[in-house]
């Protein structure tokens, strides 16, 4: 069987890689030929935790290789599974531009039937369009099968996820139902439950299931932002709801707002489909407010307790969306920085792996630290952005030490209001009462 993968971001990347290490031949294609040039020398284009590793070893072995040649990578292939990217649009909703131009590349190039498998996140009815889209471009004695099989992968944990998620989900109409047998057959050694449905279910769940995720955040968030006012915790409330099996201990880290490449785009583009069979999603409409205003809700806490910001250094610690990835897309150290930069602040930030990237997207004056201390050292204020271990590992008393003010705005609940208190540090967290180290400068 001979796999192909359109695309070499994120998802691609470990299909291909993971796809590789349980024994199949796998060439991914890509368009941006620098990406696929660094991959032919064995390096990996982004940051995530053993992929580099994972992508040398399959190489090496003979069963992964990366092509910029559309023939090369299509011409044999059996399945081919998309994986490029479907950004969002002004309107919010997701452009299918690369998906369809990556569609007449397999149409031009396919010597073969083939089975073409979407793991790329698409509004409900896409798969159907490819395949009417196949069957018009296609050489008309090749067969082709169109099979959704959405990925649900976190980045910063994405080859973990692949062999231990939590399900696979398959979607095609009837008549592919022997595609279904094939691409159900490449899973079976994982072992993870399988389900199988229709084209639209199967489209709907991924967006569904990333709605879902966000809604529960933007709740625990406004639960945050409440207790603030009603001297509550935020730590012994979210424990506390979460012991109930039926709303369950994940993803009530109340912060600063989910960013990332998905969460913020496919809530929006769920917004879209919904309005296109002329549905208002209210709660999906409220979360991503609800989010919006999470963002920016660490500069006005700013501003209370350090005074006017212009002028001051303020040290921005964390810039990737979320630990263990050096991905800045919709990150809330941009929201962030910006309002910075905007009230006239000299932002100095730091980050163990996401400095290249945020270049390339924050403003031009933002200055970048190798080091904790060098980005903190005579600040007015530390923003905490980003709960990267080594950030959580350093001592508030550090900040103590090398700030002009010790005020700390955490945006991750990183430190105990204990330590703060012990640390001497004005710390301010969310969904918790500040502790207050003392009456600062604020001019
Ligand atoms: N990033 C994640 O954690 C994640 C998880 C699950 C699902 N998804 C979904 O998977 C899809 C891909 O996400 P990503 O983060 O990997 O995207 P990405 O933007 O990081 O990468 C997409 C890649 O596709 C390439 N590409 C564009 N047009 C192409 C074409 N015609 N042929 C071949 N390659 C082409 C681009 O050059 C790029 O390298 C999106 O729909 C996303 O919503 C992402
Ligand atoms: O309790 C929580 C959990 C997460 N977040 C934030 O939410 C965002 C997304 O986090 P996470 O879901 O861990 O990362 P992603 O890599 O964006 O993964 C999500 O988006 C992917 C792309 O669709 C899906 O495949 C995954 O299942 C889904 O978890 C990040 O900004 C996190 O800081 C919180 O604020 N609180």
């Amino acid at each position: 069987m001979n796999i192909a993968v359109a695309g070499t971001g994120y998802v691609g990347l470990v299909t291909g890689t993971c796809l590789a290490e349980m024994g199949q031949t796998v060439v991914c294609f890509d368009v941006q030929k620098e990406k696929i040039a660094a991959l032919q020398q064995r390096r990996s284009p982004i940051y995530e935790p053993g992929l580099e590793q994972l992508i040398q070893k399959n190489m090496s072995a003979g069963r992964l290789s990366f092509t910029a040649d559309e023939k090369k990578a299509y011409g044999e292939a059996d399945i081919v599974f998309l994986a490029v990217g479907t950004p969002e649009q002004e309107d919010g909703s997701a452009n299918l531009t690369y998906i369809e131009e990556a569609v007449r590349s397999i149409a031009r190039n396919m010597e073969k039937d083939v089975i073409i498998v979407t793991k790329s996140t698409v509004p409900v009815g896409t798969n159907e369009r490819i395949r009417q889209m196949m069957e018009r471009l296609k050489p008309p004695f090749l067969r082709i099968s169109v099979v959704s099989n959405p990925e649900f992968l976190r980045e910063g944990s994405a080859i973990h996820d692949w062999f231990y998620g939590d399900r696979i989900v398959i979607g095609a109409s009837k008549e592919d139902e022997e595609a279904v047998a094939v691409v159900a057959k490449l899973y079976e050694p994982l072992g993870i439950p399988m389900m199988k449905t229709d084209l639209a279910s199967a489209e709907m769940i991924k967006y569904a299931s990333n709605a879902f995720l966000a809604t529960k955040i933007s709740f625990i968030n406004e639960i945050a932002n409440i207790c603030e006012k009603v001297g509550a915790t935020i730590d012994d409330v979210a424990y506390g709801i979460g012991l109930d099996k039926r709303i369950g201990p994940q993803f009530l880290q109340a912060g600063i707002g989910y960013g990332g490449s998905c969460f913020p785009k496919d809530t929006k583009a769920l917004v879209q489909i919904a309005g296109n069979v002329q549905h208002r999603f209210e709660l999906l409409e409220a979360v991503i407010q609800v989010n919006n205003k999470q963002q920016s809700m660490l500069v006005e806490k700013a501003k209370q307790y350090v005074g006017c910001l212009r002028g001051k250094k303020i040290a921005l610690l964390g810039l990737a969306f979320k630990p263990n990835t050096d991905d800045v897309r919709e990150a809330a150290s941009l929201v962030i920085a910006n309002q910075l930069i905007g009230e006239g602040a000299t932002v100095v930030a730091y980050d163990p792996i996401a400095v290249d990237n945020a270049k390339k997207h924050f403003p031009p004056s933002v200055q970048y630290a190798d080091a904790i201390i060098e980005a903190i050292r005579g600040a007015d204020a530390a923003f905490i952005v980003t709960e990267w271990d080594e950030i959580k590992r350093t001592p508030l008393s550090v900040f103590r030490e090398h700030m002009r003010t010790p005020i700390v705005l955490d945006g991750r609940n990183c430190y105990s209001p204990e330590e703060a208190r012990r640390s001497h540090v004005t710390y301010i967290s969310i969904g918790r009462a500040p502790v207050l180290a003392g009456v600062y400068q604020t001019e």
